[in-house]
């Protein structure tokens, strides 16, 4: 019996950093960026990999590999999620921290990028397993994370609970409660207002700005959300509430689809009366994963994982608009069928820059010690969503690119511009 967590093998098919460096390459020609900036972009800054040693509730000792890229921190201090998945391996946290450089600086919030994960299957730990890993993992960043330096946050398979015991296992390591070392936190340690939504909202923001473009109504507009965690079941909530019909959610056990619209609030309800899954949902038709990508709807948010829209089934996309939730749900080897087929696609650095932005407000409020009201922060969150979705649709008009290439090139030129400006290479 192995007591060694083996992390998820690197894949050479549909790889993300291959995808995000496909997507960099194109934006990165397109700006006439020079070589020496090229490599610059591209290396990450630090690249950290620990063996994490916990005793599990049986009294075994099981070693998982724990990973923090931080792939610049020229804006500002590193800022990105922390993933429990067994898919996470290296080459994923690399994709993932370049994504938030990107991201942060799309939606221009002084941040570099970074991202962590460990290679776990959180489904099959108890709360106690998962604590002690997280505690650990978090001893093992002490001189990566700082509120001036890195600042983790929630993604795939963490929450405000684990968030609460890196702040917790950090001040306790620093001897004074530093609240503003991680966002995503509960209320009461000095989380936002907004936070939890944040995500799934600034999704809602893109797909309403998209739909504009379209000339699509809200109120006749139909919607697939894949995933129903943090950023899928908010963004297929505030949809449903702004009058779209969300035909289609989904979690790990299938899809659910409902031609006339899914009651998003009774499978929220469901979801969280059932141990956090959907199985066993009865508004709706059961369907694959596979099928609810595509369906016959206006929009589709991939709000999971990456990699599901592929060369394999881009051909058979029918929604008009796609909304990345996720990150790097699309791969590289899609892009060109879908943009032949003239479907808008709102790109991952974008839609989901949300959560970030609300991140961000989150630690300006723990450095101010203050408290913003949900009004407040619903309004600043909306308008920078809004303004970085006009920015980036003027840039693919003036350029005759995609919408993700014109991202990347938002990005790309404002990380680079601040290196000439800093200058000392
Ligand atoms: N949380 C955040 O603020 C942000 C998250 N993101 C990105 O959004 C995506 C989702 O993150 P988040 O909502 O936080 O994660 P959660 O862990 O909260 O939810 C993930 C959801 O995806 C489902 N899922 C996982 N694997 C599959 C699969 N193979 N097929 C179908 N569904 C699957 C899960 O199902 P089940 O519950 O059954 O396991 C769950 O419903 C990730 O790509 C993340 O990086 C991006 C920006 C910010
Ligand atoms: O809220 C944050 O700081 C980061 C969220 C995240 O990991 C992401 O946007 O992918």
């Amino acid at each position: 019996m192995t007591h060694y967590i083996e992390p998820a093998p690197i894949k050479d098919k549909e790889n993300p950093l291959e995808s995000m460096m496909q997507r960099f390459d194109k934006a990165v020609e397109l700006l006439g960026i020079s070589e020496e900036m090229y490599y610059i972009l591209k290396v990450p800054a630090r690249q950290v990999t620990v063996g994490l040693p916990i005793t599990m509730d049986d009294g075994r000792i099981k070693v998982y590999e724990g990973y923090r890229v931080i792939h610049s921190n020229i804006l500002g201090p590193a800022k990105g999620g922390i993933r429990f998945d067994p898919a996470v391996n290296l080459d994923e946290v690399r994709a993932l921290a370049a994504w938030m450089t990107w991201k942060c600086a799309v939606v221009d919030i002084p941040y570099g990028g970074a991202k962590g994960g460990i290679s776990c299957d959180p489904r099959q730990m108890s709360a106690g397993e998962i604590e002690r890993l997280m505690r650990a993992y978090t001893v093992a960043m002490l001189d990566v994370f700082g509120p001036d330096r890195d600042i983790p946050a929630p993604d795939m398979g963490t929450g405000p609970r684990e968030m609460a015991w890196l702040m917790d296992e950090y001040s306790k390591a620093k001897g004074m409660t530093i609240n503003a070392v991680v966002t995503g936190k509960p209320l009461v340690l000095g989380g936002s207002l907004g936070r939890t939504e944040a995500t799934g909202r600034g999704v809602m923001v893109s797909a309403l700005s998209g739909m504009d473009k379209l000339r699509l109504n809200p109120y006749k507009a139909t919607a697939a959300v894949q995933g129903f965690g943090n950023v899928g079941s908010h963004a297929a909530s505030l949809l449903h509430e702004r009058g779209v019909t969300v035909q289609a959610i989904s979690d790990i056990s299938g899809a659910y689809y409902n031609d006339r619209g899914i009651d998003i609030e009774a499978a929220m309800r469901y979801r969280d009366a059932n141990k956090g899954t959907l199985q066993g949902f009865d508004g709706a038709e059961k369907i694959s994963n596979d099928d609810l990508l595509t369906l016959a709807v206006d929009v589709l948010v991939p709000a999971a994982k990456e990699d599901v829209i592929t060369h394999d089934n881009a051909h058979l996309i029918q929604a008009k608009m796609i909304v990345e939730g996720a990150n790097g749900p699309t791969s590289a080897s899609a892009d060109d069928i879908i943009n032949d087929k003239g479907i808008l696609v709102v790109p991952d650095i974008l839609a989901n820059a949300g959560g970030v932005t609300v991140s961000y407000f989150e630690w300006v409020q723990n450095r101010i010690g203050y408290k913003w009201t949900l009004d407040r922060i619903n309004r600043r969150s909306d308008r920078i969503m809004k303004d970085a979705f006009d920015k980036v649709f003027a840039t693919s008009q003036e350029y005759n690119v995609p919408m993700r290439i014109a991202a990347y090139m938002v990005a790309i030129k404002k990380v680079s511009d601040t290196y000439k400006f800093r200058g000392g290479y």
